[in-house]
């Protein structure tokens, strides 16, 4: 039999694999020598591959020994996409609005061409679905890896609300939660730039996240009052301990405009944040208002840092800052 007539005859038998992957077949006095393309397959892929070669070329008239030359084998799995940039958004206490500023800033990035994921550690309270619209999406796995929910704003993100049922708490002790986090952190990211919204405080997910995980760098978000901005310090020197450099700190809920009478008011004081970093020789990243827009827009799920408006602009100004210093670091 010609050659060529063998290896059509080989390609119809192998139905369930690519019969392409078969690229030459030589029959020399019964013995077929068949060179298989394994590009990106795995090693149980390519096994199960070769297995079903072998049988489908040892049914056919004339054949009575086969040997397969692999290629590519020697180029080995794919190359693994970039690590991304971690940067841990932390607050000292719960409340000050940590989740919808690292929601907005993973939006603003994103706005500025970065490919930005976004993971949500609050385990215990997870709001990331609710902010990007996302609750009743599920992630898929790969290979045992979870795949990132694409939100509309260009930001992919992973939260245990996308794995357990709306509303339920969850009561993990250290080790489950840090496994849980592990799943999100360790999924198919394709990003260059992942923010973590940390829980709020100083407890066993964000040591875990120190210890385990090493974020390139943390912004820390406080309230102008007096007791928030103590705490705040305190998660720094958790940050400060650890060798995570902290990028710099932000205001939120300082200053408030009434929608009614354009009235300005400081029900939380006003730049206590500025002056902290300043003490500390923290860089001030920025000062996100107190607005009713901003609430109104993150229960809705759409983020506004999404929209066009003064909220948008605010969060624009928080992602130059922190552009610099991913510039700094990445380029
Ligand atoms: N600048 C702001 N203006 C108005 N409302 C805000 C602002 N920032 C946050 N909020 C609102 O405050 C509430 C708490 O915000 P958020 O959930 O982001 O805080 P957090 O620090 O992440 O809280 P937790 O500790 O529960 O995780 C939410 O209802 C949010 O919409």
């Amino acid at each position: 039999m010609a050659d060529d007539t063998i290896l059509s005859k080989l390609r119809s038998k192998l139905n369930t694999h690519a019969p392409d992957r078969v690229q030459s077949a030589s029959l020399k006095e019964a013995r077929l020598l068949l060179v298989v393309d394994v590009a990106g397959l795995d090693e149980a892929e390519r096994d199960a591959l070769a297995g079903d070669v072998r049988a489908a070329a040892l049914s056919l008239d004339g054949v009575s020994d086969v040997q397969l030359a692999m290629t590519a084998e020697r180029d080995g799995p794919p190359p693994e996409p970039a690590k991304p940039l971690m940067i841990a958004v932390g607050s000292g206490k719960g409340g000050v609005g940590k989740s919808t500023l690292t929601a907005n800033l993973a939006v603003a990035l994103a706005r500025r061409g970065r490919k930005v994921g976004l993971v949500d550690a609050d385990i215990y309270g997870p709001s990331q679905p609710m902010l990007f619209g996302t609750s009743k999406a599920k992630p898929e796995a790969e290979n045992e890896k979870l795949i990132p929910i694409e939100s509309e704003c260009g930001v992919s993100l992973l939260s245990m609300g996308h794995l357990t049922a709306p509303g339920k708490a969850l009561a993990w002790r250290g080790p489950m939660a840090g496994k849980a986090l592990a799943q999100l952190i360790n999924a198919h990211w394709d990003a260059e730039v992942l923010l973590v919204d940390l829980p709020p405080g100083t407890g066993d997910v964000q040591i875990t996240m120190l210890q385990h995980f090493r974020p390139d760098g943390a912004v820390l978000v406080s309230t102008p009052q007096d007791l928030a901005l103590i705490d705040a310090v305190r998660a720094g020197q958790l940050f400060d301990q650890g060798g995570i450099p902290v990028i710099g700190l932000v205001e939120n809920m300082a200053g408030y405009v009434c929608p009614h009478c354009g009235e300005a008011s400081d029900p939380f004081g006003s730049g206590g944040i500025e002056e902290a970093a300043r003490r500390l020789e923290l860089p001030f990243l920025g000062r996100v208002p107190l607005s009713i827009d901003i609430m109104a827009a993150s229960d809705a799920g759409t983020p506004p840092a999404a929209g066009e408006g003064r909220e948008a602009q605010v969060f624009a100004n928080i992602a130059a800052e922190l552009e610099e210093w991913i510039e700094a670091r990445r380029g």
